[in-house]
């Protein structure tokens, strides 16, 4: 595992295609995984549970559940987008896995998004190092070479929602309470380019120009319309919904379906990759600024007083 964690990004030959491999590197992953419990049985099913993250591979299919259990709200912390992009990396290198799906063990939420609390009070170095695993956890569901299906149970605002669109389908629970979206102008603060071109490349531009301006969430019938979503169903069928979805998908060969996707997705991977150090740099400035941590500050005094 050190060895896999130590490699960073790499391009993998394919035919005559490259495809895209990442590599979570955070320096801190170690401890991280040494906490987590595995078992494997005879038919090469196993699942494994991290505090953040508990991951179910059958073997007889090739389909590996990835359930976010990071109470109260899955927010991503810097060890949840650890732990996940952890567990996802040794999916893509474990021959038996052919398709992950992403859900959440939590009622009612998916996930809150990034974690407010590593964006706030904190120094320009932990910024730095959240945002690499920000970008990370992006790179790798993004450019993952297996298949990767949402199933949203439950409200998925701003980084929810991103990593929602960075899966290859996304299938959410009917409750009209629930919300999907990138409403990070409602916080004060700006999606950044790839949050944005992820968000083009799924619903278009016009309704991303509208939906960035506005920080706009969406219910998930209005979700279903604009296609930031492609299934709506009653939340006890999401997970039989994606479970059917993802067989689907694993009859069409591996090579071409990955191939096909890279040729779509690679560019934007690569337009990251090119820019990581300025994407961060840009981040810590921004983010530094009295102006900036006040609206953070005004947000989440809001979430608690909306409770009290
Ligand atoms: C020019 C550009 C250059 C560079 C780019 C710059 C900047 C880009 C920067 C950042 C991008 C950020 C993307 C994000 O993901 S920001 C996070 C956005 N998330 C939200 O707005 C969600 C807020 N939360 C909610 O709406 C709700 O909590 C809920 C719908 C998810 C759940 O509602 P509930 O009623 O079930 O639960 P609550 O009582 O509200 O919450 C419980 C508990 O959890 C705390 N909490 C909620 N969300 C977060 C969060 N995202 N991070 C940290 N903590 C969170 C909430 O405060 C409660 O705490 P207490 O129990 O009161 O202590």
């Amino acid at each position: 595992m050190a060895a896999v964690l130590r490699r960073g990004f790499r391009l993998v030959s394919f035919g005559s295609s490259q495809l895209l491999c990442g590599g979570c590197k955070h320096g801190r992953t170690s401890s991280l995984s040494i906490c987590s419990t595995s078992s494997r049985n005879s038919s090469s099913s196993s699942s494994s549970s991290s505090s953040h993250v508990k991951v179910d591979l059958d073997g007889s299919t090739g389909i590996a559940v990835v359930k976010f259990q990071s109470s109260p709200v899955n927010s991503m912390s810097l060890d949840f987008l650890t732990e996940l992009c952890i567990s996802l990396e040794k999916l893509e290198l474990d021959r038996s896995c052919r398709g992950v799906i992403l859900t959440s063990a939590l009622p009612k939420i998916f996930s809150a998004g990034l974690d407010i609390t590593e964006m706030y009070g904190k120094n320009p170095e932990h910024y730095a190092e959240f945002w690499k695993s920000v970008q990370e956890i992006w790179l790798k569901v993004y450019g993952y070479s297996k298949i990767a299906i949402a199933a949203i149970n439950g409200s998925s605002p701003a980084g929810g929602c991103l990593v929602s669109m960075a899966c290859d389908y996304r299938i959410m629970a009917d409750d009209p309470r629930y919300r999907i979206g990138l409403n990070e102008a409602q916080l004060g603060i700006v999606a950044p380019f790839w949050f944005k071109d992820t968000m083009v490349n799924t619903v278009g531009f016009r309704t991303t120009e509208l939906s960035l301006q506005f920080g706009l969430m969406y219910s998930p019938s209005d979700a279903l319309k604009i296609g930031l979503v492609d299934q709506v169903v009653p939340e006890e069928n999401v997970l039989s919904t994606a479970t059917e979805t993802i067989t689907k998908w694993l009859a069409i060969p591996d090579h071409a379906r990955e191939i096909s996707k890279s040729m779509m997705r690679k560019p934007m991977v690569d337009r990251l990759l090119a820019s990581r150090e300025s994407d961060i740099k840009n981040f810590v400035n921004f983010i530094t600024k009295d102006s900036i941590q006040k609206s953070l500050g005004f947000y989440m005094n809001s979430l608690k007083q909306r409770k009290a």
